[in-house]
């Protein structure tokens, strides 16, 4: 009864003088996240590889009224940086009350080139890094009962084609956090752990990757990174987004269809004893 006194209905005011961390903000959901959350009056420290553009985030926040925001800028491939940011938050704030764990390392839509160290990057960056964090900011979550929110994908639910080491990460966040809920549930750790299940999202570096393969039409990043925060302060478990993204039996709605060198590939995704 105690885990599940979650918040009923959002607004916009529970995010107001709260201390939150974005991952992966220079660009994409993770900065449309921050312009939100600035909007709201949060506190915002975002992070990710390229500081003019970070540079930009931050000044965009501050227009918007963030009650302040700051950048860290380095690469999530090493675990040292990862803590750093989260001690970086320490030090400003002396606490924190939302980590939003969203970066992800470059890789490929195609099929798998059995680069295996391209794998283990991957997972240092879009999986290593999110424990990392995590483990660094636990008792500041624990003293302020916050909340973790950590960004997947259907890659993570449910395989299909073209995306093995990515979706291999996005699984490994799933065991990890849907196992640690149940030992923060077991233990009356009041911090809050939502896994976001994303569709396809226009953000520039998806679109680059797979508007050549996937035709239909990709989510807006301006509600999806809303519907994020939101999924996060309510305390949900998991966001799934666009609603009903996976269907039932956990199929994926639209990944029927994928074109690959000029042919239509036509998918039963995934593939099920009866297909
Ligand atoms: N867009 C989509 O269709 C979907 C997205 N998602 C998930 O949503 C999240 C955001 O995706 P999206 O907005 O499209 O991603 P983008 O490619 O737009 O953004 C990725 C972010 O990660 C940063 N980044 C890349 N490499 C590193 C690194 N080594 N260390 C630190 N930061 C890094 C990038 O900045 P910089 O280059 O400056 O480091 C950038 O800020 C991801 O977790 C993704 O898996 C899930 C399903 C679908
Ligand atoms: C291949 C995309 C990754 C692009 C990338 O490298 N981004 C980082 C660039 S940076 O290093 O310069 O910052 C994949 C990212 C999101 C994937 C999509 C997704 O997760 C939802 C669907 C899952 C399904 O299994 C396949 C189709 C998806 C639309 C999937 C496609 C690949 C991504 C766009």
């Amino acid at each position: 009864v105690y885990f599940y006194s979650a918040p009923e209905n959002f607004n916009e005011e529970m995010l107001r003088g709260k201390r939150v961390i974005v991952t992966g903000a220079s660009s994409g959901i993770g900065e449309q996240m921050a312009y939100h959350l600035a909007r709201m009056g949060a506190h915002v420290l975002v992070t990710a590889r390229t500081e003019a553009k970070l540079q930009k985030v931050v000044e965009r926040c501050r227009e918007l009224g963030a009650a302040s925001a700051r950048f860290v800028s380095g690469s999530m491939e090493d675990t040292a940086f990862a803590e750093e940011v989260v001690k970086e938050a320490e030090n400003t704030w002396g606490g924190l009350d939302m980590l939003i764990l969203n970066h992800i390392g470059h890789s490929y839509f195609n099929y798998f080139d059995g680069d295996v160290d391209h794998i283990r990057k991957l997972l240092e960056t879009n999986f290593l890094s999110y424990v990392a964090m995590t483990v660094t900011a636990l008792p500041m979550l624990k003293e302020s009962e916050g909340n973790i929110v950590v960004v997947s994908s259907v890659a993570g639910k449910a395989p299909g084609p073209f995306a093995a080491p990515y979706s291999a990460t996005k699984f490994a966040l799933d065991g990890f956090f849907s196992s640690l809920r149940h030992e923060f549930i077991i233990e009356n750790v009041n911090v809050s752990i939502t896994l976001c299940i994303l569709g396809y999202i226009d953000t520039d570096n998806a679109m680059q990757a797979v508007s050549h393969a996937i035709k239909v039409a990709p989510s807006p990043k301006e509600e999806c990174a809303l519907e994020i925060i939101r999924s996060g302060a309510l305390r949900q478990h998991e966001l799934h987004y666009p609603p009903g993204i996976l269907g039932t039996a956990g199929s994926l709605r639209y990944g029927h269809k994928i074109w690959h060198k000029d042919k239509l590939l036509s998918l039963s995704w995934p593939q099920t004893p009866s297909s």
